[in-house]
């Protein structure tokens, strides 16, 4: 466990954005490093806080948030096993579904009760796991339909349509650069239905970016991509960080948590159970247990040890007389529980 932060040393000698000299992955790691490795523990600069988010299905609790921050400009894996409320988090955080109590904000501004487009127009949006890239629509008109306030839509503006077709070629200029970014451009007037799943996500990513976000929640971007695309997607996540955009993502391959996160949020059964940089994450108990089953690393106990080795001599023993020997007795410390 580090010490506790410094003035000097951690992200409280940052400015408020993060972004006050050096490359802003070293800024971001430098804000988080001297941070105890504590479930809710405070950051220099939260772009996102959550206080006692909770979402029940029916009577399971898929998600139960006491307290969380995000910290601003930098890469945050979200992990835990499946069924943990990752997704459920991300919808309730983007105004995709609404939670039973709590309160979130994103840069002291409170999101509760908004829907997600007006979460979006603040800056806060999310790609899908299963992407929504609308597969009867171009490439093309799936990035503009990423585009936030187009004047065209509002009632006013569109009785002057020359205000509406510049935005609209502004818009495309956009999409078309972020396309070019993305390696999607040859695919521009291709209908999304037609792209492998690793574009369909390079996509989605783009898509994303069309509303110049400040806080981007990717979820699972590289599930079911292949391994030369998935170096590419990488990049483009790190890209951007660098480019002073907050980036909350949901993965399971831990290489790739270890591999980009500044910081990684652990969640099981709807509680974040643990918090730290990624090297803290595999020597966390709490952690190894929700993954792997409780106790599973606790060295075996000499009555352990018995019983097993009764149960394998009672199998051997009925695999040899073809089955008539009894299991153990449960005064020999045998199978019964
Ligand atoms: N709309 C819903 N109705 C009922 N139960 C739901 C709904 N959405 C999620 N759940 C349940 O809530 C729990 C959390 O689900 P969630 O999808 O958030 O987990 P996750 O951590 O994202 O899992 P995975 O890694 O498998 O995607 C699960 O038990 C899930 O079955």
């Amino acid at each position: 466990m580090p010490a506790e932060p410094t003035p000097a040393t951690g992200a409280h000698a940052l400015s408020a954005t993060g972004r006050a000299g050096g490359p802003p992955q070293r800024l971001a790691q430098a804000a988080l490093r001297d941070l105890p490795w504590e479930v809710g523990v405070a950051k220099p600069d939260p772009a996102i806080v959550v206080d006692g988010v909770t979402r029940t299905f029916g009577g399971l609790t898929a998600v139960s948030v006491d307290h969380l921050e995000i910290q601003r400009g930098g890469i945050t894996g979200l992990i835990g096993p499946n069924g943990a409320g990752k997704t459920t988090l991300f919808n309730l955080l983007t105004g995709f579904d609404q939670p039973d109590g709590g309160t979130w904000s994103f840069d002291g501004r409170p999101l509760g009760k908004l829907a997600s487009h007006q979460v979006a127009r603040l800056g806060v949006v999310r790609t899908f796991q299963l992407t929504k890239a609308l597969s009867r629509l171009t490439v093309l008109q799936n990035m503009l339909l990423g585009a936030q306030g187009q004047k065209g839509e509002r009632f006013f503006s569109a009785l002057v349509p020359g205000l509406w077709r510049k935005q609209e070629r502004e818009n495309t200029e956009k999409a078309l650069e972020l396309l070019r970014r993305f390696k999607l451009d040859a695919k521009k007037d291709d209908f999304a239905g037609t792209l492998s799943g690793g574009q369909r996500k390079l996509l989605e990513m783009a898509r994303a970016l069309m509303s110049d976000p400040k806080v981007v929640m990717l979820d699972e971007p590289m599930a079911g991509v292949n391994p030369a695309l998935t170096q590419s997607l990488l990049g483009h996540v790190k890209d951007l960080r660098e480019e002073g955009m907050t980036v909350i993502f949901v993965e399971h391959d831990m290489d790739v948590v270890r591999d980009i996160s500044d910081w990684v949020v652990v969640m099981a059964a709807g509680n974040v159970i643990a918090e730290g940089p990624p090297e803290s994450i595999s020597q966390n108990k709490a952690v190894v247990d929700a993954y792997l089953g409780a106790h599973h690393d606790a060295a075996l106990t000499i009555e352990d040890e018995d019983r097993q080795l009764a149960e394998a001599d009672a199998i051997i023993a009925r695999d040899a007389d073809g089955g008539a020997a009894r299991a153990p007795r449960s005064d020999s410390g045998g199978t019964a529980r």
